[in-house]
């Protein structure tokens, strides 16, 4: 709109302009704003340049068409621009011309009065171009401010095509493209180029933003990715396969799971390290590891955190949790019968107690006498035929941890006491147990039939342990009884009755099972055997049970009458086939939801009992046993014991450990249920120990070894016998001994009865020979059933002195018939030599 009035203010300017060029300067000028597309404008200075001439109408005639001429340009252009006024300019271009010709017949006064026109048109012109000029000022800072926010926008652009840039940089050196493919990116980006110097910048005119136009970052950049070499590229990429990977390797903090142990390759694992880093930094620590090394979780967290991450330290143990389950709702318990334990002096009587009230013959079968491990039975008690469970723990000191253990499951304790003995050291002892326990003692004052049997005095020897009996005032039940008599066993069971009546003994039968193993051994054709003694729900046929390292499918319940059963509900004893492996007596069982669970659980267990081995087996190395024996004089008493049940094992190792001093400790190496076996005897010969087998026997690859080797394994069936033979042996009094020589082996193909000599065994010897009046031993799967005298060897129907091996022969024992096919009869004999423990 400005540029029309400054064109028509112009052209009537260069019309006035025409009337005083005799007077005024040639070169008149003004500005134009020119328009473009975009809402660009321009301000263009217009110069007029005339050229001067004296004279009057020729002159002016003649100046006419040039100056027509020169504003010609002009005037297209303001036509163009500005197209909506373009007929008021050619009106007032017709009177300019009628104003020439006015002119030239002017008069004085009315050329001064035009001269003061003039002068006043002067006047207006100045101020005119004053407007101009603050309009032109004002445009420019309109343009300016454009300008900047231009630049602004054009900055922004460029941030961002710098990011995209170093993203595709980035990108380049990760992968491994080749330089050629590397343009690609380049090639991406150009198109931006251009059209960022294609962006419209009307006011683009400083010479600093041209500058800033032209060199931008991405100009060099482009620049500088254009010109690279091969090798720049490979330099660039090694560069930042360098770079990135340490500062990642700093940054990325990582939450490290820390086990309770986990070896150096494994932690390196798991914080993305490298494994020598970590041996680097123990070293720096002085200690000196493998990768393969396993480090405490203590280290490990020490380690992961130097190493800049975040440590969640998990136990392994964890996966216990939830083994036995939840404690039961009051409204689901329903009364149980109570589980019994008999506790007391050695042969006081409790396993005749026992059998008294079972009325069956546990005593005859028991080797030396002594009740060796736990058995347990349930029987009817009362009018109402109430049931009561008996564990019947031995009273020998060795067995003092299975005691503990009986304790635990026990509700109440029998104490037996003999009438005639009175209180006896394990007598006391079995009253610490039950009161450890919580357990409430019901004093069984046996032998009463037996002369001399003093009652009162067992009453009054307890009070000095804190019991106070009934009939002396106090709250502890007794009973005077005599098993061999079976005299006032109905009092007893009375007494029991009452106890846990008291006690309201409740458990929930409906639930997953869990207990204790109270017995475990391994049998032949039935594999091994657990006996459960269920506290909480039900065990079932087919269930997955756990019980310490072991686990199994329940194949089969057996009774304590030695029948099938379906199911066990709470306080009741019964055998569970169907283990992987003997469980230990003690171990606590329960039922879980399937095998990986079992195998979850078991797997973990032998780990950690395979730990404990270690360290066990490290506390007794030898560089450790020079160094004690350096130190302190203190030696170790290695050996392995082999037995026929856990209670044996568990028995004896108590034993040995109850007899160790301060200068001789003896370490058991190994101790497990069975026969002994090759790796038993290479453990023992590594570890310099002593074969003792309780009751098992070593087959016929263990005794080679053990020859070769040079490994002694000693058989017992006594516990007394070995133990004093450790004991004598440790203490350093050996006397002479009796040693055995083995002769050969018998394998019993057939047995026959025939009438007045009773039972003979048809053999073949595999092994050795087999000589009259040599001693024997009947071995059943590994284990000895047997011991004695041969009284018969006959070849056919004639006595024979000796039978040698691939030859059969007939053989009786003395005193024994119970002999089954493929039975083995070991045949040795026996001398006195000097002890060599
Ligand atoms: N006169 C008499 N003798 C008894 C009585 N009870 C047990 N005996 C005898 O005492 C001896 C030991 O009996 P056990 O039942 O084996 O004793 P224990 O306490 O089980 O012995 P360990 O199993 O070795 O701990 C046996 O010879 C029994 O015959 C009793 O009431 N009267």
């Amino acid at each position: 709109m400005s540029d029309t009035n400054e064109t028509d203010e112009k052209t009537s300017r260069g019309s006035r302009n025409k009337l005083s060029l005799n007077v005024r300067r040639t070169v008149e000028s003004g500005h134009v704003r020119q328009n473009f597309s975009h809402g660009r404008s321009k301000s263009v200075l217009v110069e007029k340049k005339k050229r001067r001439s004296i004279g009057s109408g020729g002159a002016a005639a003649s100046e006419e068409p040039q100056a027509k001429r020169e504003t010609k340009p002009a005037a297209p252009k303001a036509k163009e621009e500005a197209k909506p006024a373009p007929k008021p300019e050619a009106k007032r271009e017709a009177p300019a011309q009628d104003k020439k010709v006015v002119l030239k017949s002017l008069s004085d006064e009315e050329r001064d009065a035009r001269a003061r026109a003039l002068s006043n048109a002067k006047e207006r012109d100045v101020k005119q171009r004053e407007r101009e000029e603050i309009e032109a000022q004002r445009a420019a800072e309109r343009a300016a401010a454009r300008e900047a926010e231009e630049a602004a926008k054009r900055e922004r652009r460029l941030e961002e095509e710098r990011e995209a840039k170093a993203r595709a940089q980035a990108k380049v050196a990760e992968e491994d493209e080749k330089p050629q493919r590397k343009a690609s990116p380049k090639s991406a980006e150009k198109p931006s180029v251009p059209e960022r110097k294609k962006t419209p910048s009307p006011s683009r005119r400083g010479d600093d933003r041209r500058v800033r136009g032209r060199l931008t970052i991405t100009n060099a950049l482009d620049e500088d990715q254009r010109q690279r070499s091969l090798a720049s590229l490979k330099r660039h990429r090694e560069r930042q396969k360098k770079q990135p990977a340490q500062q990642n390797q700093q940054k990325i903090i990582r939450e490290v799971t820390i086990p309770d142990v986990i070896t150096i390759q494994e932690l390196a694992n798991r914080m993305a390290e490298r494994g020598v880093d970590v041996i680097k930094f123990l070293m720096k620590d002085g200690e000196m590891h493998k990768i393969t090394d396993v480090i405490d979780g203590d280290t490990a967290q020490l380690i992961a955190e130097d190493f800049g991450h975040t440590v969640r330290r998990v136990s392994e143990a964890d996966v216990e949790e939830g083994f036995i389950g939840e404690k039961d709702a009051e409204e689901d318990l329903k009364s149980r019968a109570p589980i019994v334990t008999i506790m007391g002096h050695v042969d006081h009587g409790k396993t005749s107690l026992l059998d008294a009230l079972r009325t069956t013959d546990v005593v005859g079968h028991e080797a030396g006498g002594i009740t060796q491990h736990i058995g347990a039975y349930q029987l009817e008690a009362g009018e109402a035929g109430q049931k009561v469970t008996f564990i019947d723990t031995p009273g020998h000191e060795a067995f003092t941890a299975m005691r503990a253990r009986g304790a635990k499951v026990t509700d109440i304790v029998v104490l037996v006491v003999a009438a005639d003995d009175g209180v006896m050291p394990q007598t006391v002892e079995a009253i610490n147990h039950a009161r450890a326990a919580n357990v409430p003692i019901i004093v069984a004052i046996n032998k009463i039939d037996k002369q001399g049997a003093d009652p009162s005095r067992v009453r009054t020897d307890l009070l000095s342990h804190e019991i106070v009996v009934e009939s002396m005032g106090g709250d502890t039940l007794e009973v005077e009884v005599s098993a061999l008599k079976r005299t006032n066993l109905d009092k007893l069971l009375e007494a029991l009755l009452l106890q846990s009546e008291v006690m309201e003994l409740k458990a929930n039968p409906d639930r997953a099972a869990d207990g204790v193993i109270v017995e475990a051994k391994l049998e032949r054709g039935r594999g091994p055997v657990g006996t459960a003694l269920v506290q909480r729900g039900t065990l079932k046929r087919g269930d997955i049970i756990v019980a310490g390292t072991s686990w199994g499918r329940v194949r089969a319940l057996i009774d304590d009458h030695g029948e099938q059963v379906d199911e066990a509900g709470p306080s009741v004893p019964v055998e569970v086939l169907g283990f992987d492996n003997a469980p230990e007596a003690g171990d606590q069982f329960a039922v879980v939801e399937n095998e990986t669970r079992a195998r979850e659980i078991t797997d973990y267990r032998q780990r950690e009992r395979r730990k404990k081995l270690a360290v066990a087996g490290e506390r007794g190395s030898l560089e450790q046993m020079m160094n004690q024996l350096k130190e302190s004089g203190a030696q170790e008493f290695p050996y392995l014991i082999k037995g026929d049940v856990q209670g044996s094992v568990e028995a004896i190792t108590s034993a040995l450990d109850n007899i160790s001093t301060d200068e001789v400790r003896a370490r058991p190496v190994h101790s497990a249920v069975g026969g002994i076996t090759e790796s038993d005897i290479s453990l023992a010969a590594a570890s310099n120990a002593i074969v003792f087998g309780f009751n098992v026997r070593a087959n016929a690859q263990a005794r080679q070894a053990a020859e070769k080797a040079g490994v002694e394994i000693r058989y017992y069936s006594v516990i007394y016998d070995l133990v004093d033979d450790v004991k004598d042996a440790m203490s350093g009094m050996l006397s002479p001994d009796r040693r055995e020589t083995f002769l050969g082996n018998a394998k019993i193909l057939e047995v026959f009865h025939i009438s007045k000599v009773g039972k003979v065994a048809g053999c073949q010897v595999t092994e050795g020979k087999v000589e009259r009046g040599a001693h024997v031993r009947l071995i059943r799967d590994d284990v000895v059933v047997h011991e004695g005298k041969l009284s018969t060897l006959k070849r056919f129907k004639d006595e024979v002195k000796e039978v040698q091996t691939g030859q059969e022969c007939g053989m009786a024992f003395e005193n024994y018939q119970d002999m089954r096919e493929g039975d083995v009869i070991e045949c040795f004999t026996v001398e006195h030599v000097e002890r060599t423990l």
